[in-house]
């Protein structure tokens, strides 16, 4: 559907992207996350022909970005854009399915992201999650094979963002291709089938979530006990040990298995026992921040009521 050839991109000469190569495959929905300064809207612009890149090729459907043939299929919302604050709601989605052969009706277009009651309101006086809303409906008014979100529902309350999730779900079953940047992690392992990762302009990983968690060789092994954290702190897996709010003990361990058994042979008393691989978040952190290894950053977010 897409791909990026070695691309980079500097920005006075600072780089933004070192060479990517990346392929969008039809009917997948690739998650993409990194942290602030990553280069993750970098790329988005590159594959929507929004900028060019320094060296490297772009392609969009086989064509480049910037051919109106390949836009047309392609749906966005980019990360800062606004709307004419004098149209209306209707007036401004009609304008935009105007660009395409076979558009959603706008009343369609309207009920499927809630917006029907706001149709008559002019842009200018929308709430910042209203206005949210809109743009990604009108990234979806085209019948899109290809939809690119860039943070799509930064700002919105749990229930708007739960709601877009569902539509573009429902994009995703009708065979839609998404590529989606957030950095909500519930977001990306909501509606991502794949996650790369950039950071510093590169991807560190690419993978489904599992493979992204399987990046971070530790897991959290958790107990009650009657002996004080610093008991366990000299287990040779441990990487480190933790206090829950509910005053369950936490090994971040190298080798749950082995935490076990040792547990168990050496009579540590415990009960409630519970063994977790690494969140997302922590594989996020991992690959992002190797200056700062998970088990501190588990520990510190662990040990906060
Ligand atoms: N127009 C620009 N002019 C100068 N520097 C830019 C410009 N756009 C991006 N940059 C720089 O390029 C790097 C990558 O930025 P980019 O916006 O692609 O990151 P991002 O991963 O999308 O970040 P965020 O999560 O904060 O949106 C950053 O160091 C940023 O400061």
């Amino acid at each position: 559907m897409a791909a990026t050839r070695s691309v980079t991109k500097s920005y006075a000469g600072k780089p933004a992207l070192n060479p990517v190569t990346l392929d969008i495959r039809a009917g997948e929905a690739l998650g993409l996350l990194g942290p602030n300064g990553a280069g993750k809207s970098t790329l988005l612009n590159l594959l929507c022909g929004l900028r060019t890149p320094d060296s490297g090729t772009v392609e969009l459907f086989g064509r480049s970005p910037r051919d109106p043939l390949a836009r047309r299929q392609l749906g966005t919302t980019p990360q800062a854009t606004s709307l004419p604050p004098t149209l209306r709601v209707r007036e401004t989605v009609d304008f935009v399915a105007a660009h395409y052969a076979e558009p959603v009706p706008t009343p369609e277009l309207l009920a499927d992201f809630g917006l029907s009651d706001i149709a008559a309101k002019q842009c200018g006086g929308l709430s910042g999650g209203q206005q949210r809303r809109l743009m990604v409906a009108l990234a979806l008014v085209g019948n899109p094979r290809l939809v690119i979100l860039d943070e799509p529902t930064t700002g919105l309350d749990v229930q708007a963002r739960e709601n877009l999730w569902e539509r573009l779900g429902e994009y995703r079953r009708a065979g839609g291709t998404l590529l989606i940047t957030s950095h909500y992690l519930e977001e990306i392992q909501t509606l991502s089938g794949r996650v790369v990762v950039l950071n510093n302009g590169s991807v560190v990983a690419d993978g489904t979530v599992d493979e992204i968690r399987s990046h971070v060789s530790v897991s959290k092994v958790s107990f009650h006990t009657t002996l004080p954290p610093s008991a366990f702190a000299s287990l040779p897996e441990s990487a480190g040990v933790a206090t829950g709010p509910d005053n369950a003990v936490t090994v971040l361990s190298r080798d749950a298995d082995e935490t076990v058994r040792r547990l168990v042979r050496d009579n540590f008393p415990f009960s409630r026992l519970e063994v977790h691989t690494a969140s997302l978040e922590e594989a996020f952190l991992a690959l992002t921040h190797r200056q700062t290894p998970v088990p501190e950053a588990a520990h510190a977010r662990e040990e906060q009521p």
